[in-house]
């Protein structure tokens, strides 16, 4: 299988001298295509600087990204802007919709900014996979929360992204409807769809050991560094490792 994201040594050190914090410290990792990964570890242990490097919005201070083979470090800023916006999704916490546009006009968004004139299948094709295709017309504030973050993920799959980035995206959710995003997620990947040549990847930063049992494995950070990973994670198997974390730390 391919890799959709690789770090290699990835390093980030923020600040210098006496006040330089190393976030991350030489993390080598692989999210192969077609697979969904959950990021853990205590607070401050480095899941956003991880999330941000390996999406190019943050460049390491050592070591490489290579999003579906492509080395990030080699690239000039017009050439990241491009590869951010065709080949990675985002999803975060705050849906981020366009209140005034409807659902289909969300969806399109991404295209029309690559200047693309959207297919209408293709955008409902998006609405479809993340089940709305009943949604289309409708605005945001006609939606609940969990259908607004579904077109938020539609909007992010449009493009057929080689890896789709989610941090905490059923944090402004209730139980049952994160419970749904979830498993709308791991179906997506499970089905292969969604993504580029279809497969669809998926990395997301959790803090909730439920929230991370949805992934088919889970990685631990813990003071910058990859300390274990856990396939075919329950949430009590995660929860037990994040506790021998804060214990050992
Ligand atoms: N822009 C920055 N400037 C200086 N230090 C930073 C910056 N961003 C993060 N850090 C530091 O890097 C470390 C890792 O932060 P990061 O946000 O990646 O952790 P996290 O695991 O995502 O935390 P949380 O779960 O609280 O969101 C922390 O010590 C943080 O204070």
């Amino acid at each position: 299988m391919n890799d959709a994201v690789r770090l290699e040594a990835l390093s980030r050190t923020y600040g210098a001298g006496d006040r330089a914090v190393t976030a991350l410290r030489e993390v080598s990792l692989s999210f192969p295509t077609g697979t969904f990964t959950a990021v853990m570890g205590p607070s401050g242990s480095g899941k956003s600087t991880l999330l941000q490097c390996a999406a190019g919005l943050d460049a390491p201070t050592s070591g490489r990204v290579l999003i579906d083979g492509t080395d990030l470090s080699g690239l000039s800023e017009d050439q990241l802007t491009l590869l951010r916006r065709d080949r990675v999704g985002f999803v975060f916490q705050a849906f981020n919709l366009m209140p005034s546009l409807t659902a289909e006009q969300n969806v399109a968004l991404p295209l029309r900014l690559a200047g693309r004139r959207p297919d209408p299948a293709v955008v409902r094709r998006a609405l479809a996979e993340v089940g709305l295709d009943g949604r289309a017309r409708h605005r945001p504030p006609e939606l609940s929360g969990g259908q607004q973050q579904r077109v938020a993920v539609a909007r992010a799959l449009v493009t057929r992204p080689a890896v789709l980035f989610a941090d905490e995206p059923t944090g402004a959710l209730d139980t049952a409807t994160s419970h749904d995003l979830l498993r709308m997620l791991r179906s997506l990947v499970d089905r292969g769809a969604g993504g580029a040549g279809g497969l669809a990847t998926i990395v997301m930063v959790t803090h909730d050991p439920v929230v991370a049992a949805y992934a088919h494995r889970v990685v631990f950070l813990a003071d910058g560094r990859l300390v274990g990973e856990l396939s075919d994670p329950t949430p009590a198997a995660v929860a037990a490792r994040l506790t021998g974390i804060a214990v050992a730390a």
